[in-house]
């Protein structure tokens, strides 16, 4: 008999095709600084970081070197969880190649927002793609991590289209949508100077206010729904606003009993919850046009319509 799961034309990608997709199609056009950042990362990261095998052996390994690329394993959909140089406790996954690539494509405007750097593999995945006079404003409560992307950023020539900055995302976004002007290099301008960190010392967010093409969410999931009304108030009209890590290494679709869902960390269940409400809240929110890409982690994207 036929396999009836063949006969829909809708594919998680994972295994050979994957392999396939990133072995033809992205990593031969992966800039150099980008290839060179995700080797940094995964050394730096090194045994803290974990592979998890969300779908099979139900457990949790020392980080092989595939951090940000598949594992040639079928069964690993969603490879590394790195929580080294994170200040939160919680496992959380990095960003892709797959999904990073697609970040790339969409980013082709001049005034995003990216709240979550870390190293920075999104970050210069998107900032790569945008025009010269193009701008990022990049929040990160972790600035070691970015500190060690920056070299990265810099070689490959971009870093003076990045505004980083380190405080809290929700009280920037406040910021950012009443108009306040704050300064991007909080206390310790010096030490930000001396390591080139290429951004203004103010900016007036006054004139950012709406003003966002694109905003790319990669933060704590149960923050989710929280960022959603905040950066509704910041994307301009028919700009785009990327949730990633929307699958959450496919939790989503599994009941707790599932036998496929019971080797994954507490972490991962805990805050799977919040990735489903998010989704009930996305759908249901007719500001916005949705679709959830099943790359990576998983994409949710949204376009504001008013
Ligand atoms: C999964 S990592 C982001 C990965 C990143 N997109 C990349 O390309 O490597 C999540 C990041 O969100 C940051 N983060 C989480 N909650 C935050 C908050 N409320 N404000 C600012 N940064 C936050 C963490 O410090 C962490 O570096």
């Amino acid at each position: 008999m036929a396999d009836s799961s063949l006969n829909h034309k809708s594919l998680i990608v994972h295994g050979p095709v994957l392999e396939y997709i990133l072995e033809k199609n992205a990593y031969p056009r992966e800039h150099q600084q980008l290839k060179e950042l995700r080797a940094v990362t995964t050394e730096k990261c090194g045994k803290r970081a974990i592979l998890i095998d969300a779908f099979k052996d139900h457990e949790c390994q020392e980080d092989d070197g595939n951090l940000l690329r598949p594992t040639p394993h079928p069964q690993r959909l969603f490879r590394v969880v790195a929580h080294g140089l994170q200040p939160s406790p919680t496992p959380t996954p990095s960003p892709t190649f797959d999904g990073s690539q697609h970040l790339g494509s969409l980013a082709t405007g001049v005034g995003r927002n990216k709240i979550g750097v870390f190293t920075g593999y999104s970050l210069l995945a998107t900032t790569l793609a945008l025009p010269d006079d193009g701008q990022v404003t990049a929040i990160d409560l972790d600035k070691e991590a970015y500190e060690t992307g920056l070299p990265f950023i810099q070689k490959a020539r971009v870093e003076h289209k990045i505004n980083f900055i380190q405080p809290d995302a929700f009280s920037v976004l406040d910021g950012l949508i009443n108009g306040v002007s704050i300064s991007l290099t909080r206390d310790n301008d010096d030490e930000f100077e001396q390591k080139g960190y290429g951004f203004p010392r103010m900016i007036r967010l006054q004139e950012e206010n709406s003003s966002f093409d694109f905003i790319f969410v990669d933060a704590e999931k149960e923050d989710y729904m929280k960022f959603h009304e905040k950066v509704m108030k910041l994307v301009r009209i028919g700009g785009i606003i990327a949730y990633d890590n929307t699958l959450w290494l496919g939790s989503v679709a599994y009941g707790q009993d599932d036998e496929k869902y019971s080797g994954m960390p507490e972490s991962i269940w805990k805050s799977k919850d919040f990735v489903v409400q998010f989704h009930e809240l996305i759908v249901s929110d007719h500001r916005v046009e949705t679709c959830l890409l099943s790359v990576g982690d998983g994409l949710t994207l949204c376009r504001r319509l008013y």
